[in-house]
């Protein structure tokens, strides 16, 4: 796993967040405007000259591969590249989980570029949603990583394009393994359901072995 530390604090993160995360905002809009648009050819070809130049001004400085999970100082992770909810990733909805007392939820507005079903979410939308919070629930319960082991998604009816919400909870453990229940619904009830059975890496003994996972990628670095 690409663990990283940075030795930056609280402030330092809100003020990198709010730095790339309205042009993260931008282009979720851009995706959508891209679906969406009926302009003429000759717009198209304009906006995709436009865009080309933005994209060679932004590759003048990139990292190699994906973002990482770095760490902070405090532990905190920063997924900021992650499909669900990275706070650089455009195609991420995004999902933002909270969880409070083994709980974890999150509303989620799934509009032009998640469709798969004429006006309805595609399945694989849906998984990556509930994995992600299947994941962050058995994670925060216990404070380390828990891998996805196995994910059973029961797709109940078709789920609109639109809002919906989200709901995971852990209902046991053993061992290093957590099994979690959870479902999307949206106004009119459950849309799909899920179990999972989620995996702490034995890598991960506890906090003392994460930390040497990031100590030591970051002397590899
Ligand atoms: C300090 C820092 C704070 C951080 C706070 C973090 C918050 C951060 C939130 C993260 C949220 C991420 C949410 C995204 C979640 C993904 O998307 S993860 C990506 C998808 N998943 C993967 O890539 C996992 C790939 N697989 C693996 O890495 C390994 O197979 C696993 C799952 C870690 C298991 O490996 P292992 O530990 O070597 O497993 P092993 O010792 O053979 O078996 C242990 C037990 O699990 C069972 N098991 C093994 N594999 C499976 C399986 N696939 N299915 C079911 N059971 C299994 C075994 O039968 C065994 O059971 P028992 O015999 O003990 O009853």
């Amino acid at each position: 796993m690409d663990f990283r530390f940075e030795d930056i604090g609280p402030a330092e993160v809100k003020r990198r967040i709010s730095a790339v995360e309205p042009l993260t905002e931008s282009v979720r809009d851009l995706v959508d405007a891209v679906i969406r648009t009926e302009v003429d050819d000759t717009a198209l070809d304009d906006a995709r000259r436009q865009i080309d130049d933005i994209v060679a001004r932004l590759r003048t400085e990139e990292k190699p591969g994906g973002f990482g999970v770095p760490f902070t100082r405090d532990l905190v992770g920063m997924p900021w590249g992650n499909a669900a909810t990275g706070v650089r990733n455009a195609i991420a909805p995004p999902l933002r989980p909270v969880t409070h007392a083994g709980v974890s939820t999150a509303e989620v507005t799934l509009g032009a570029a998640y469709e798969g079903p004429g006006g309805h979410v595609h399945g694989g939308v849906l998984a990556l949603l509930l994995d992600q919070l299947v994941g962050e629930c058995a994670s925060s319960g216990t404070s380390m990583p828990h891998f996805t082991g196995t994910l059973t998604v029961r797709y109940v009816r078709p789920t609109k394009l639109g809002q919906v919400s989200l709901r995971a909870e852990v209902t046991g453990t053993q061992d290093r393994k957590a099994f979690v229940s959870g479902e999307i619904h949206d106004s009119e009830g459950v849309t799909a359901e899920v179990e999972a059975i989620m995996i702490r890496p034995k890598e991960f003994a506890g906090r003392d072995e994460v930390m040497a996972a990031i100590a030591e990628a970051t002397a590899r670095d």
